[in-house]
């Protein structure tokens, strides 16, 4: 029996089971008895958090057949029946349980609501507003002009050569790295001097020149400038020697010795120019933070760095007491990391005291454990603070285990070992992943090929004439734009493609109709009625006006969809309505949209999949194509050069042409940022190529590669074929035990899902009549007054009386209808979590008769959408039939101010 370890962390390679064993881990814990709530578990992205919970439920739902099973068995020293016996008690758990599955971004934001007034903040702060970056440019530059700082802005903005937008970038760089930034010093400095040194010692040359006979026409020229700056443009100012060239001739110690003073007066005018940038960057931070915190404390407005920012701050400024408040608050007793590598050491310094805590053994909790999972060659985020060699470091802060995982449980062997042969000698420290047994497949072929885009049409065609299904066919590009270029060439192939772009809400046609058509209310231009009709295929005809200041945002929306029929099957729809409700009036929605980042809803996208290889990380594709560059990659032109050693942030340097000729400490900064880069791509490259299970074939430019520092060869191995892929065939489903799982109210997830169908107040109404439903024991008046109690307590606060009233009422009618009543009767379970084709749903009502039939029956509290809910309880109804095998009916019970109407579906 192998001992569980509390501290373990896993460095391991792309596709080896990181995630894996993070589920692995997480479910170990629930099984050796930690509580759901207590268990933090960070991501960091959105997408990965919720494919972490959805993972987690599949997993324990058949367990019995998957492979995690075996490990987690492992993991807690049970043998697999002792964990199969306390699945549904675990899953039931976890399922009630408010669990910590979460991005480290919205972690922080908790912390930070929680501790909201240290930092004279709002606790309901908002962390996405469209209007974000322009408000705080124009407060930003108000302080500036009330301090009198405009002058060293634009200075600022002449000596970097950037535009003061690309200042603000700087400034948020700097803001951001303020406590790295802390331990030095800055001091302006005059810059005269130096330029009239060198100016004395070019004086010298020239005489020098001047005394001598053989001295060319062209020398004399060569030694000829203005003033500091022509002098600093001259090529031979950068030599070692003037021993070469024209001056040749000419040549005398004394000449290098005056090129030695103009280089040190030249390196010293660069430095002293350095600090006054650097001195001026930091007069302007403070009233960039200014801006900010204005922001933050009229408007409640913050970003996610700001909030990162001022939980650190927060966290550093807390007494011990405080701080015991907030451990104990916390009450995180487990904390599992995923994709550490990708860390900022702001971040880590944020959760270093509370990983402390837990693995400290004392204190709040006595078996308390920390795990991370991560790879340092797959950290591409260098330039947003990430440094790879955090990972030693907090394993060594706290004596973590640090396991590797050799075997590569995602690709086919032709992949795997060309991954190795590639990166072996490429990547510090590479250790060839292991082939499984069964993987002795797989497919890799590089092409080079001067018209990438007609060689990716036929790649994307010869896999489809495979059989290749498109949805498993991935297109991985450098950039967004190149994204854009690619997606128009399939398209014009008609070969469906899916970007991040096409999946975006605002750019669904019905949503666009909607958009002209309020563009058209609110503007009057022509344009906009013609294309509003023209994307709803219907005759142009008059549209009435609409007085904004007398009829809600969201209800100009609602009768425009329900006059012009736009609904139909449209699941967009409703979720713009959900979008739109969040928009103060109508101005904030036609000026802010474009920054709208809600998806489209996914059930109908299909298509070949382009997306960036940054995007790409943590996914898994059958067959992926690796696109060269389409333009030719930019130079580095960051203004400031960051020099790190390890994590410590050591120095930074003011990048300046020609500098690294005489500055010695300059020219290795540079050189240490020019191999972090060529690091980044080299590691961006290893994730592309590891996204593929079966196929990969790589396209590349003979010419300017991207992939030129990995010197492939045209080459192919392996034999290309597409496999069908098992996650296509229908799931088996078991029969499931309702008796067994109780899940609790579900209020926040209704919310969630309820959020799609009508404005705030009506979601919370509907919120509060389904919770008292759900809280009747019966359906009987007595039950009817517990249960309105219960629902008071809850959601009193945010309910008028008269819908109280309301409410009452028509539960009042309700269980008073003969005909529900006789639908309810048999044993009924309310709120009963449902997962079917990996969608997770909550049924209002089932019911089971005595006959062993059942009934699906949905609670509305109005009429709209009727054809959804409709299709909504269908969807149901399948869903029980299919896994309880018996006869089953659906119900939409509309629970009406004046009527009880039940429909049959
Ligand atoms: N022990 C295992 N047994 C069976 N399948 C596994 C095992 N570990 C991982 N897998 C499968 O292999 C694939 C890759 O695993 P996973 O995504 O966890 O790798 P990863 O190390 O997180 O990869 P990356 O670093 O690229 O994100 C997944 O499809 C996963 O289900």
């Amino acid at each position: 029996m192998s001992k569980f370890i509390n501290n373990l962390a896993y460095e391991a390679s792309a596709g080896s089971g990181k995630t894996f064993m993070l589920v692995v881990r997480y479910l170990a814990l629930l099984f050796k008895g930690a509580e759901p709530a207590k268990v933090l578990a960070l991501t960091f992205t959105n997408k990965a958090a919720a494919e972490m919970s959805e993972r987690i439920v599949e997993t324990l739902q058949a367990l019995e057949s998957r492979m995690e099973l075996y490990e987690i068995a492992k993991e807690c020293g049970m043998s697999e029946k002792e964990i199969l016996a306390k699945r549904s008690q675990i899953l039931a758990e976890f399922l009630n349980a408010h669990t910590k599955i979460m991005t480290i971004d919205s972690f922080f934001a908790q912390i930070l609501r929680k501790f909201s007034l240290y930092a004279s903040l709002m606790p309901d702060f908002s962390t996405a507003n469209a209007q974000h970056e322009v408000k705080l440019m124009s407060r930003f530059l108000k302080e500036v002009s009330v301090a009198n700082k405009r002058k060293t802005l634009i200075n600022l903005s002449l000596e970097s050569n950037k535009r003061v937008s690309d200042i603000f970038a700087l400034l948020d760089d700097f803001y951001l790295k303020k406590e790295e930034l802390s331990h030095l010093k800055f001091q302006k400095k005059s810059t005269q001097a130096y330029e009239e040194e060198a100016m004395q010692g070019l004086s010298l040359l020239q005489n020098i020149v001047k005394n001598c006979k053989e001295a060319s026409a062209t020398l004399q020229k060569a030694v000829v400038a203005q003033n500091f700056e022509a002098l600093k443009a001259k090529t031979w100012v950068y030599k070692e020697s003037l021993n070469y060239w024209v001056f040749k001739k000419c040549f005398t110690p004394e000449m290098d010795a005056q090129l030695h003073v103009i280089q040190n007066a030249i390196k010293a005018h660069a430095k002293a120019k350095e600090q006054n940038f650097f001195y001026a960057l930091n007069e302007l931070v403070e009233l960039y933070k200014k801006a900010k915190k204005a922001l933050y404390v009229d408007e409640g407005e913050l970003s996610f760095s700001d909030v990162t920012l001022l939980v650190y701050e927060i966290l550093h400024r807390l007494n011990e007491s405080e701080f015991l408040y907030f451990r104990l608050d916390a009450t995180i007793e487990h904390m599992l990391l995923d994709e550490f590598q990708d860390t900022s050491v702001l971040q880590y310094e944020i959760l270093k005291p509370l990983i402390t805590e837990i693995t400290s053994g004392a204190g709040v909790c006595s078996e308390g454990s920390f795990f991370f999972v991560g790879d340092v060659k797959q950290s591409i985020y260098r330039f947003r603070g990430g440094v790879s060699a955090l990972f030693g470091e907090v394993a060594k802060e706290h004596r973590t285990e640090v396991k590797k995982l050799l075997t590569n449980y995602r690709s086919q062997k032709e992949v795997i070992e060309f991954v190795n042969r590639v990166f072996a000698d490429k990547i510090k420290n590479y250790t060839p992943q292991l082939v499984r047994k069964e993987a002795q497949g797989g497919f890799v072929e590089v092409i080079a090929d001067e018209e990438l885009l007609d060689a990716l049409v036929e790649q994307v065609k010869r896999l489809i004439d495979l059989g290749a299904d498109v949805n498993d066919i991935a297109v991985l590009c450098a950039t967004n734009s190149d994204g854009q270029v690619i997606k128009n060439r399939l398209d014009a192939q008609n070969i469906e493609v899916v970007t991040e772009t096409t999946t975006k809400l605002i750019n669904q046609r019905s949503v666009k109709a909607v958009l002209e058509y309020l563009k058209y209310l609110y503007f009057r231009e022509e344009i906009y009625r013609q294309n509003f009709f023209a994307l709803i295929n219907q005759e142009v005809r008059a549209v009435a006006n609409v007085d904004f200041n007398s009829v809600r945002l969201v209800d100009v929306v609602k009768r425009c969809i329900e006059e012009y029929r736009l609904f139909q099957d449209d699941f967009h729809l409703i979720r713009f309505l959900s979008a739109v409700s969040k928009y103060a009036d109508i101005e904030a929605l036609l000026f802010e949209y474009e920054r709208l980042d809600t998806s489209a809803a996914a059930a109908d996208i299909s298509g070949v999949r382009v997306l960036t290889v940054h995007k790409s990380k943590g996914l898994e594709y059958e067959h992926v194509i690796v696109m060269d560059r389409l333009k030719k990659a930019p130079a580095p032109r960051d203004a400031i050069i960051y020099n790190y050693d390890g994590i410590k942030l050591q120095n930074l340097y003011l990048r300046t042409k020609n500098r690294e000729l005489i500055d010695h400490d300059y020219a290795y900064a540079l050189a240490k940022e020019k191999e972090l880069i060529r690091e980044d791509s080299l590691n961006a490259l290893y994730v592309a190529f590891t996204r593929a299970r079966e196929n990969l074939i790589i396209l590349a430019k003979p010419k300017d590669s991207m992939f030129a520092l990995l010197d492939l060869q045209p080459q192919s191995f392996g034999e290309l074929r597409s496999t069908c892929k098992a996650r296509n065939v229908p799931q088996v489903h078991k029969k499931l035990s309702f008796e067994n799982i109780y899940y609790g109210t579900q209020s926040d997830l209704l919310a969630l899902e309820r959020q799609n169908e009508e404005d705030l107040q009506a979601i919370n109404f509907g919120i509060a009549l389904h919770y008292t439903l759900e809280m009747m024991q019966e359906f009987t008046q007595e039950a009817l007054l517990d249960a309105k109690d219960m629902m008071l307590n809850k959601y009193g606060f945010m309910l008028t009386e008269s819908e109280v009233d309301d409410i009452q009422q028509r539960i009042e009618r309700l269980v008073t209808t003969p005909e529900f009543l006789t639908l309810t009767r048999g044993v009924c379970y309310k709120e009963k979590a449902l997962r079917y084709k990996n969608n997770l749903r909550y049924l209002d009502l089932l019911v089971k008769h005595e006959k062993g039939e059942w009934s699906v029956i949905d609670y509305k509290s109005a009429m709209h959408f009727t054809e959804e809910h409709r299709k909504q309880v269908r969807y149901y109804v399948k869903a029980v039939k299919e896994i309880t095998g018996d006869e089953v009916r659906g119900y939409i019970c509309y629970i009406l101010a004046d009527t009880i109407k039940i429909e049959t579906v």
